[in-house]
């Protein structure tokens, strides 16, 4: 038991140390259930949830019981009845670093481990104004930046959720369609605890009178070498390709017919001139707001895990 390196107000915990955080006999999960898990991206290993997701749930179970705690001395102090108060986690980071992944991992294991907590994941993508107004306001080119948001929107969003008020609705934006799609939307009801994933989670726009970030009780950040970051973007870039090649309806279509090389170099070159430079101006300086920060390696392997001291 040591602390290996401190970086800044964090604690870095090495993957085998933080493992032994918490003993994993007693998870009650048997291998069937992570395969399921594992099953939704075959990539995602059981040690992988084992040795760092399982300390992660119950971390974050402890901080859920806190929040409870803290709401109940509040009605009891003010002679109110108890409100129900939705647990609002954040998780941040680069665009394909994997935040979503990790959502969907981290909802599943809740569900596994409290099956009577209703536990919801949204991502803050529906929130990015749609192409129309972008290009109205010159920012086709901003897409994920700050201003390419519609933070009211969000802002009045998170409150709502807060307020447990019932069948909230989100816009829906696809990565295929490559746009808000006008007449979907996801419904958050009333949850007990709900993920919140996407790059501006941790961010401050400057003149807002409420940020993003104040209806968080716990936050995550997902970082990772940008190096290795634009491996996973140009990966899950093919994938889209593939899958855009039948359908003409599909934002790649015409890039997927036309060459391989021709596509790739278009998909590098908006990695460097949007999102690398998204990451380095405005996502990466929100890193030392997350209570927590998953450090990847090749493969998506997590070599270790930074608590925030304070
Ligand atoms: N733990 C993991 N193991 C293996 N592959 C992963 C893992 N996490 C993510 N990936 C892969 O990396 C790519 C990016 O992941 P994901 O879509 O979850 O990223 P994201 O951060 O939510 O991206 P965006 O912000 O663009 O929506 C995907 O191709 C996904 O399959
Ligand atoms: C939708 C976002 C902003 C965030 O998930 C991202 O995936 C994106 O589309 N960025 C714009 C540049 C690009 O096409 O990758």
């Amino acid at each position: 038991m040591m602390m290996v390196e401190k970086l800044g107000n964090y604690d870095r915990f090495e993957r085998d140390h933080w493992r032994n955080l918490f003993d994993a006999e007693t998870v009650p999960l048997d291998q069937v259930d992570l395969d399921a898990i594992q099953s939704l991206n075959d990539r995602i290993s059981v040690a992988d949830v084992k040795e760092i997701y399982m300390p992660l749930v119950h971390y974050l179970l402890m901080r859920y019981d806190e929040f409870q705690r803290v709401n109940d001395d509040r009605s009891a102090f003010l002679k109110t009845p108890r409100r129900h108060v939705p647990f609002l986690m954040g998780i941040a980071g680069s665009v394909a670093v994997g935040k979503s992944t990790s959502a969907r991992l981290l909802a599943l294991l809740l569900h596994h481990l409290h099956p009577e907590l209703n536990v919801q994941q949204i991502t803050t993508d529906g929130f990015l104004y749609p192409n129309s107004v972008l290009e109205k306001k010159g920012l086709l080119d901003d897409k994920g930046f700050p201003d390419s948001y519609d933070m009211g929107k969000l802002i009045q969003f998170l409150n709502d959720v807060k307020q447990s008020k019932p069948k909230v609705t989100a816009p829906k934006y696809s990565h295929q369609v490559y746009d808000v799609i006008p007449d979907e939307v996801d419904i958050v009801d009333q949850p007990d605890i709900l993920i919140v994933e996407g790059i501006n989670v941790l961010q401050l726009p400057s003149q807002a009178e409420l940020f993003v970030s104040d209806f968080f009780d716990f936050s995550l950040y997902v970082d990772a070498d940008p190096k290795l970051i634009e491996h996973w973007y140009l990966e899950r870039f093919g994938m889209l390709l593939d899958s855009a090649f039948n359908d003409p309806t599909n934002y790649y279509h015409e890039l997927a017919t036309s060459s391989r090389e021709d596509a790739f170099l278009y998909a590098r070159q908006v990695w460097d001139a949007v999102n690398l430079r998204n990451l380095n101006e405005y996502i990466l300086p929100t890193r030392n707001r997350a209570n927590v920060i998953l450090h990847k390696m090749q493969h998506h392997m997590i070599d270790a895990v930074y608590l925030r001291q304070y």
